[in-house]
């Protein structure tokens, strides 16, 4: 896998046409690909589930599909993507009952497990689970929607939270979501990201290639 991860999020693609467009961006040099599960109830908006998840693995994707759980309770859903073929996992803190308890179910399901931060949700929700979590997805957008404009503020925190992955001696990948396009993503880079979910950067585009290519130059020139 490579040192910076791609992850296209599948909101902004044409779901009538979802696997000729997951393969398409997998064909372009995406690296994974980030499953977007609203219920209306965590979030406003309401989207896919886990029989979306299995189609594709019948489809014959074969990447890893990063499923964000925005949905409460968490539980109920975990089980069912696992049985999906889901690769990681994450949720918000605040929409489980039991952290440890759901970050648990996720890695005895075999899955990669992370927690998932709003913009004004604080890290200390990872202080006592570091050693569950292989990663942490921070939103630099409030969540429901593609096609919103990244939180400035973000880059600070991205910045405190490499910081406490990098002192925790932990293998943690840092994620970031909402409104990275190929324009801001050297900058998030440099603030410690190393896994990135555009959706309407990539899927707004005519090329896919053309644009995760430009995202590949841009970190290219951080690292
Ligand atoms: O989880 C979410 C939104 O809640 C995201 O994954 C969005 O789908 C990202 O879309 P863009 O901001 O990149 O258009
Ligand atoms: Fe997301």
């Amino acid at each position: 896998m490579n040192d910076f991860i791609i992850a296209p999020s599948i909101l902004s693609a044409d779901f009538a046409r979802l696997g000729e467009e997951v393969d398409n961006v997998l064909k372009a040099g995406a690296d994974i690909i980030h499953f977007d599960v609203m219920d209306n109830h965590y979030v406003p908006n309401l989207t896919i589930g886990p029989m979306v998840c299995k189609a594709l693995r019948k489809h014959g994707v074969t990447a890893e599909i990063d499923v964000h759980l925005m949905v409460k309770p968490v539980d109920r859903m975990i089980g069912d993507f696992i049985e999906a073929g889901a690769s990681i996992i994450t949720f918000h803190p605040e929409a489980s009952e039991h952290i440890d308890r759901s970050l648990q179910m996720i890695k005895d399901g075999g899955c990669k497990a992370g927690l998932v931060f709003n913009p004004a949700t604080p890290l200390h929700y990872l202080k006592h689970v570091l050693d569950k979590v292989d990663m942490v997805l921070l939103m630099s957008v409030n969540p429901g929607f593609g096609g919103q404009s990244f939180i400035p503020g973000t880059l600070d925190k991205l910045r405190e939270a490499r910081a406490l992955i990098d002192a925790s001696g932990y293998d943690i990948r840092l994620e970031v979501d909402g409104g990275v396009s190929e324009k801001n993503i050297a900058e998030i880079a440099r603030a410690g990201a190393d896994t990135f979910v555009a959706g309407s950067a990539i899927f707004g585009k005519e090329d896919y290639k053309d644009v995760i290519d430009t995202m590949r130059k841009e970190l290219a020139s951080v690292r």
